[in-house]
């Protein structure tokens, strides 16, 4: 995945054709050369490289067929008109090689060694340029990188996340310690090869851990968050808030979700698992009330300024885990229509759900990027009282495996 031309062959044929949700709708062939990124068995990150995209709906499709076919009829996978440059958050982890050359890219596969990127077919073109020119910096800012085996130097990864609509830029540099020198010099480097970079942030990470970032976020430049608007409305996205990384994918994802709520407007509707709140926004104008749960603090942060920022009055958010704040509505006799729930991809949790079957909604709408753990799921819900009615898996990783589905369930008829 990288340095390759995107084939303008199927630019050109494809522009005037629309999103695509059903086989006919599909372009008729959706091409990348095998071979076309001479990375792809190194870093491992595209695992369909060199397969024809609608082969690899077809795949998807027969994947997520295999898994939940059982529970009813899946949808053919809604893919991309272009399948390339989608990834809105990119990040790189930065190595010193033995003869003193610094690289950054991804971890390849399995390993700790890093694969050199300079630019990848799925990643933000402005977000790769810019950790390019950072890489080009380092020497003349003295900046260290880090070494994981002796835990010397400072720079671990760089973080660089782009509005769609908005066009900000947020840098985060992942240091292992605060103190980033001639920060300001630094700064304005930056802003003068990208003057797109609306704010930096440093993220402190000392501990030694393959996850990225860590709980200190330091701003040195702009406002410390981007802005980016999805489904006409505006959301504040800070550094370590989850964001969904394709947001042109995004838009139908939410779009379908919530056409499968079969909201009216009166439902008292939870968002399960909400991050910035934006399932539990793009609902809440056709729906009575929102709750929205999410653990990650930031989030919540953000979730609640989202709310004010687009002036929703009937949205309202708990920073608790999603399981404790089900078994609480329980226990205190409360109910919901409609239930979101969105987890990450180990899925949701026993607590979760039985609670979810005592708050007894009329209908779940389970998001899930992991139809191994949806499978899971479902196989509780559908033994207890729901039955699956739409599945529709939606394709927000083109070129890798990975695949988002939402599936539909409601309550049995007694
Ligand atoms: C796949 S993301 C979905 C976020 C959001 N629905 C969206 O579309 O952007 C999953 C979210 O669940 C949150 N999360 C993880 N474990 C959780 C838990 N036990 N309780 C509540 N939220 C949790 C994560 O912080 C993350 O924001």
């Amino acid at each position: 995945m990288r340095k390759s031309e995107e084939n303008n062959k199927f630019r050109k044929k494809e522009n005037a054709k629309k999103q695509h949700g059903s086989k006919s709708e599909r372009p008729e062939k959706h091409i990348c050369p095998p071979g076309e990124c001479d990375l792809a068995k190194k870093c491992g990150g595209c695992q369909y490289q060199g397969m024809d995209y609608e082969k690899q709906l077809n795949k998807k499709h027969r994947e997520v067929k295999e898994l939940l076919g059982s529970f009813g009829k899946v949808e053919p996978v809604i893919g991309m008109q272009e399948p390339f440059h989608y990834r809105n958050k990119v990040n790189a982890t930065f190595q010193r090689l033995k003869n003193g050359t610094v690289i950054s890219g991804a971890y390849q596969q399995g390993t700790h060694s890093v694969v050199k990127i300079d630019e990848c077919q799925i990643e933000d073109k402005i977000a790769d340029g810019i950790i390019y020119d950072i890489r080009g910096m380092l020497r003349s800012f003295k900046i260290k990188v880090y070494d994981e085996d002796s835990g010397y130097g400072l720079l671990r990864h760089v973080l660089v996340r782009r509005g769609f609509r908005t066009g900000e830029v947020m840098v985060v540099l992942v240091l292992a310690s605060p103190i980033l020198p001639s920060k300001n010099n630094f700064v304005k480097a930056l802003r003068e090869k990208h003057p797109e970079v609306t704010t930096v942030v440093v993220n402190v990470n000392d501990r030694r851990t393959s996850v990225v970032l860590g709980e200190r976020n330091i701003t040195i430049y702009g406002k410390g968050f981007i802005e980016d608007e999805l489904c006409g409305l505006r959301f504040r996205i800070s550094p370590s808030s989850f964001y969904q990384i394709n947001p042109v994918q995004t838009e139908i994802l939410y779009g379908k979700a919530i056409e499968f709520a079969g909201l009216t407007g009166k439902e008292k509707v939870i968002d399960a698992y909400c991050g910035i709140g934006t399932i539990g926004m793009a609902a809440a104008g056709k729906a009575g009330s929102v709750i929205g749960v999410e653990v990650n603090r930031d989030a919540v942060r953000d979730a609640v300024t989202n709310a004010k920022r687009n002036n929703m009055k009937n949205i309202t958010f708990c920073n608790e885990d999603a399981g404790e704040f089900m078994v609480k509505m329980a226990a205190q006799g409360e109910t919901a229509d409609v239930v979101f729930m969105d987890p990450p991809r180990a899925g949701s949790d026993e607590a979760f759900l039985s609670s979810l079957l005592q708050l007894s909604p009329k209908r779940v709408v389970y998001i899930s990027c992991n139809p191994v753990t949806q499978a899971r799921d479902l196989k509780y819900l559908t033994s207890h009282g729901y039955r699956v009615e739409r599945c529709q898996p939606v394709d927000m990783f083109p070129w890798t495996y990975h695949i988002e589905n939402i599936v539909a369930l409601v309550q049995k008829i007694r």
